[in-house]
């Protein structure tokens, strides 16, 4: 009779599916998001797939503490990328920040090494638990992030940072009619630091709140209701050039806008279209490169809500501090510059481009909208005004909006952007 192995402990599948994502983020440079698919397809349901996230995704927020705890405990360094390494960090997440059982959280993990070094990983996690090892309070970022986030806006934003990785954001809401701010916020128990806005900390499932069915609102975090906000009314024809999944077509539409949305991506494009049929607004979409693409006429009003590193809403998507290396900032900055120049091209005389990042890079802000000005001598500044924007955020010295880790810190914080807007004469 054939010998088999003994049946894997319940829930390693769920850990297995953890080290993917893991190695999806950490070697391969992909989202989390995008890699969750795959990573987890052979879990059997909901549950499972959302522990394999949660512990990823826990990870990822933690990983340079739990990485200095390794390291406290191994005589010789392990390096980054092999697999005892990520299966400490793994049993030892779920320990220290999960609330997992130590028992549970090993007994799970041991059986990801197998054929490997199972004694050193069940001996440094039994020396770090038996020891009362313990999570600083405050999450230490990267330290390639820390440097370059201290060089760009100082200790207080890397503070920030910290504090903002280690509590859950809120949900924030743009909604569809402004008029109705006070009764929604009402409605939804939750809180409004606009018009427009409404911010609920710990809601039930989005798709059961009041409302959602009906497309009264939709979720978008303060700091990216912004850019809408700046191009001005009367309405007009808006061209909103990087689209998808929407919040800020949304946004336009709902203000009378007569909006055409541009994305290049399929699958992000039909996420345009869900939220066009959920909401009753009205605007046309195109799925089209606007590097390759042009409109049939000039707009009054330009919308670049450019890709990026997305360093700027890494309290939702830790993955992005692992992945935005100065490389890929870099190549992010040059297609913003192409799209940007293209975009020159299609504002009317008097028209209103609107420039927006939902990055921390100084590159992917401040720097591009400086060499644009310096390229179109044509378009000037126009400046963000104080009464455009919710409480707590102020325009920059250059009339431009520039949200960090530790803006609006009281309330709940928001996502770090950049903004400007451009008038072209
Ligand atoms: C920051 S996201 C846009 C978020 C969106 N504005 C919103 O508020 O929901 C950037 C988008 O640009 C799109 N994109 C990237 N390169 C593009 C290109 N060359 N042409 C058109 N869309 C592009 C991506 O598919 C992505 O959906």
């Amino acid at each position: 009779m054939a010998l088999r192995n003994p049946p894997e402990p319940l829930g390693t599948a769920a850990r297995r599916a953890a080290l993917r994502l893991l190695d999806a983020v950490l070697r391969r440079g992909e989202p989390l998001e995008a890699a969750l698919a795959q990573a987890t397809r052979a879990l059997p349901g909901g549950p499972d797939r959302g522990l394999a996230h949660a512990i990823a995704a826990e990870t990822l927020r933690r990983l340079t503490d739990l990485d200095a705890l390794i390291d406290s405990a191994t005589r010789n360094r392990l390096a980054d990328d092999v697999k005892a390494r990520s299966a400490l960090r793994v049993a030892l997440v779920q320990v220290l920040a999960l609330g997992t059982p130590p028992h549970a959280a090993i007994a799970t993990v041991l059986p990801l090494v197998d054929g490997g070094p199972k004694r050193l990983v069940h001996g440094v996690f039994g020396t770090l638990v038996r020891g009362g090892a313990t999570l600083p309070e405050l999450p230490a970022l990267p330290a390639a992030v820390a440097e370059r986030w201290q060089a760009a806006w100082g200790e207080e934003a890397v503070a920030g940072a910290a504090r903002a990785i280690a509590a859950p954001p809120p949900v924030d809401l743009t909604l569809r009619d402004p008029a109705e701010t006070a009764g929604w916020a009402e409605r939804l128990g939750g809180t409004s630091l606009a018009r427009g806005h409404v911010r609920l900390v710990d809601p039930a499932p989005i798709a059961e709140l009041p409302g959602y069915a009906e497309g009264a609102w939709w979720v978008q975090d303060l700091a990216a209701s912004l850019p809408a906000r700046l191009l001005p009314l009367p309405a007009g024809d808006v061209l909103d050039l990087c689209a998808a999944p929407g919040g800020k077509t949304l946004q336009l539409a709902a203000a009378g806008h007569r909006v055409t949305a541009i994305d290049a991506s399929k699958s992000r494009a039909a996420r345009l279209f869900e939220n066009r049929e959920r909401t009753r607004l009205a605007f046309d979409v195109a799925v089209a490169d606007v590097l390759d693409w042009s409109p049939p006429a000039p707009a009054d009003g330009v919308l670049v809500d450019a890709p990026c590193s997305a360093t700027g809403i890494f309290r939702r998507h830790p993955d992005v501090l692992y992945r935005a290396h100065p490389r890929v900032v870099e190549e992010m900055a040059a297609l913003q510059t192409r799209i940007l120049d293209r975009a020159a091209a299609w504002v009317k005389p008097g028209g209103t481009l609107v420039y927006a990042t939902c990055s921390l890079e100084p590159a992917e802000g401040e720097e591009q909208a400086a060499r644009f000005l310096s390229d179109h001598d044509d378009f000037a500044v126009a400046p963000a005004r104080e009464e455009e924007l919710p409480a707590g955020i102020a325009p920059t010295a250059e009339g431009f909006v520039r949200t960090l880790p530790g803006t609006l810190a009281a309330a709940g914080g928001c996502d770090g952007f950049f903004i400007a807007r451009f008038r072209k004469a």
